[in-house]
C-alpha cells in the first residue's frame, strides 16, 4: 500500500500595519530594512507608500503583512487618516536623537491614532539608537531620549510594546519589532467572521497564537532585549 504524502494545511492571516511619526524620524528606513534588508543615508521624504511582506511564523502559519508608510508632514494631516482604514495595528515612531519627536507622540500622534483606530493595538518605536553614543555627555537630556523616557511614554499612551531600533546598525532590532507587530495584530483580529476567518481563529486558539502571548513567546525565544511587552 502506498503511503499518503499529506501536505500540512497552511494558514495565512492578513494583517495591515500602519506606520506614523514625525518627518525624518526613521519610518521608511525601518520598513526598508525589514522588507529589503538595506539602509540608505539619503533622506527622501515619503508621501504614501505600501509594502508587502510575508512572515513565516512556522511551516503551517504565515502572516501576510501590508505595511503602510505615511508622511509625518503637517501638509498630509488631512489625507493621512485615509491610511488608518482597516488597520490591524499602528506603529508610532520617534527618533531617540530628537526629543521633540517623542513629545509629539503624546501631543499629536496618539491623539490622531486614537481618533481613527480607537481599539487597535499600538506599538511605540524609538528609532536611530545608534546616534546615542555620538551625542556628547553634557548634552544628554537636551538632545537625546534615553530608554526610560521612551518606556515611560509608551506606558503613558497605552502602547502594547515599547521597542528601540537602529535601522542603520541592527537588522535584528527591526525584525523583532515588525514580527512582534505582525503577531500581535494577527492574534487580535475580531471582525468579519467569515468561515475561513473562523477556521483561522480556531487554529490560532488551538496553537495558542493569541497576539500578545505569541509576541511574548517570540521575545523569549529570541531573547530580544530591544522589545518590551507591557
Ligand atoms: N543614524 C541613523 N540614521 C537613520 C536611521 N534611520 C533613518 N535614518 C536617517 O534619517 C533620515 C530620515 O529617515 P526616513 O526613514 O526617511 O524618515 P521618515 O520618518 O520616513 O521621514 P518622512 O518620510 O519625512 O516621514 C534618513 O537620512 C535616514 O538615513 C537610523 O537607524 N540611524
Amino acid at each position: 500500500m502506498g503511503q499518503r504524502n499529506e501536505e500540512p494545511e497552511v494558514t495565512t492571516v492578513k494583517s495591515k500595519l500602519v506606520v506614523v511619526g514625525d518627518c525624518g524620524c526613521g519610518k521608511t528606513s525601518m520598513i526598508n530594512r525589514y522588507v529589503k534588508g538595506n539602509f540608505s543615508e539619503t533622506y527622501t521624504p515619503t508621501g504614501f507608500d505600501t509594502y508587502t511582506s510575508t512572515y513565516h511564523v512556522s511551516d503551517t502559519y504565515k502572516i501576510h503583512m501590508s505595511i503602510w508608510d505615511t508622511s509625518g508632514d503637517a501638509g498630509y494631516n488631512r489625507v493621512r487618516p485615509l491610511s488608518y482604514s482597516d488597520a490591524d495595528l499602528v506603529i508610532i515612531c520617534f527618533s531617540v536623537g530628537d526629543p521633540e519627536s517623542m513629545a509629539n507622540v503624546v501631543s499629536k500622534w496618539i491623539i490622531e491614532v486614537r481618533e481613527h483606530c480607537p481599539k487597535q493595538p499600538v506599538i511605540l518605536v524609538g528609532c536611530k539608537t545608534d546616534v546615542r553614543p555620538d551625542i556628547p555627555k553634557q548634552e544628554e537630556g537636551s538632545k537625546i531620549v534615553n530608554y526610560d523616557q521612551g518606556l515611560k511614554t509608551a506606558k503613558h499612551i497605552g502602547a502594547l510594546v515599547y521597542s528601540e531600533i537602529s535601522s542603520k546598525t541592527s537588522q535584528r532590532s527591526v525584525s523583532d519589532v515588525i514580527e512582534v507587530a505582525a503577531l500581535s495584530s494577527a492574534g487580535n483580529k475580531t471582525s468579519a467572521e467569515s468561515p475561513s476567518l473562523r477556521r483561522q481563529r480556531s487554529f490560532i486558539r488551538r496553537k495558542r497564537f493569541s497576539g500578545i502571548g505569541e509576541a511574548k513567546m517570540h521575545l523569549r525565544k529570541e531573547a530580544a532585549k530591544s522589545c518590551v511587552v507591557m
